[in-house]
């Protein structure tokens, strides 16, 4: 890695397989996919490890932020399709098909959980795009806080493709992500590439870096600025934020007034007000 990471091997994190997960700095970790010799490609263990990270480090106090990235070429290649090949096959032929139905509907809802953690997850996700970002990386890609991408980034809807309907994420997020439902079809109806430019015009991502480096240190350095504000509010401002995406203004204001009934009383409330009244530095906040 090319910025001062520290990997989590001494730390309570648990070791994973295909993704590695370090501390950048003080509040500030980093998920990095990490198959690159098949370009990042989602296998069963990818998909499971994923969906424990986001899930291990959203009860973490240690991290208040995660950047998510990946190692080499490629941001992900998206579904392995070794794996794909090999679930289709794993059905015996004989067997009911309601059961292999059954079966197949718990596989789905397990990958979608995977990638819903990144939005659960408490703490902001940012991701950094570099290289090609092929299918399911649209779907994770779709359920981050926050896009960032090098020039050479690119980005597919290929599930049309490969004979699927895009089935974990992209289809239900993208269209509130980008705000254009008419070209979330086209890319999804016609597989098209798009590019990190045409990423940036569409607004799925907010800045395009001139390459994988500057990409992270740019992510690096927001992440670095949102781990030093109050978790208390950040974490209050993600949980409202993705609830009022998905209800009505009313119910999102009903949603966060009940919450700070509480969370006007913390003391990063108090100190933070205690600072600005006498032109005192940001206070340092405690863990959440
Ligand atoms: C329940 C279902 C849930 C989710 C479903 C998701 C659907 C999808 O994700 S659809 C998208 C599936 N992915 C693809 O169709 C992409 C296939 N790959 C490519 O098109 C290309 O690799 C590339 C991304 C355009 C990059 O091309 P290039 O730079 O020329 O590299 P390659 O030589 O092709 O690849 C290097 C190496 O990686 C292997 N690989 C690439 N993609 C995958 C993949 N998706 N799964 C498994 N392996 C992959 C490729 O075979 C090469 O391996 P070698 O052993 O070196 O030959």
């Amino acid at each position: 890695m090319s910025f001062l990471a520290r990997n989590c091997s001494n730390s309570s994190m648990p070791q994973y397989e295909t993704i590695a997960v370090s501390v950048h700095s003080p509040f500030v970790y980093n998920v990095e996919l990490n198959r690159p010799d098949r370009l990042n490609a989602l296998n069963k263990t990818m998909w499971r490890e994923i969906g424990e990270a986001f899930q291990t480090l959203s009860d973490d106090k240690e991290c208040r932020v995660i950047v998510l990235s990946a190692s080499g070429k490629a941001f992900t290649a998206g579904l392995d399709l070794t794996d794909a090949s090999l679930l289709a096959q794993s059905g015996d032929e004989d067997e009911d098909i309601a059961r292999r139905c059954q079966r197949m509907y718990k596989i789905i809802k397990s990958y979608q959980g995977s990638f819903t953690a990144l939005e659960k997850c408490s703490k902001p996700v940012l991701c950094a795009v570099h290289g090609p970002c092929v299918g399911a990386g649209v779907d994770m890609a779709s359920a981050a806080d926050i896009r960032l991408c090098s020039s050479d980034a690119w980005f597919q809807i290929k599930e049309v493709d490969i004979g699927l309907a895009a089935d974990v994420g992209t289809l239900q997020r993208l269209p509130k992500a980008i705000g254009s439902l008419s070209l979330v079809n086209e890319l999804a109806y016609t597989a098209r590439k798009f590019l990190a430019a045409e990423a940036k015009e569409c607004g799925f991502v907010n800045t395009v870096y001139p390459d994988k480096e500057s990409l992270l240190k740019a992510a690096f350095e927001m992440a670095t600025s949102i781990a030093s504000k109050s978790p208390v509010a950040v974490q209050m401002t993600k949980r409202s934020i993705v609830f009022s995406r998905d209800h009505t203004v009313d119910e999102s204001l009903e949603h966060i007034a009940t919450w700070n009934q509480a969370l006007l009383q913390s003391e990063d409330l108090m100190m933070s007000a205690m600072a600005a009244a006498t032109k005192s530095p940001p206070p340092t906040f405690s863990k959440l």
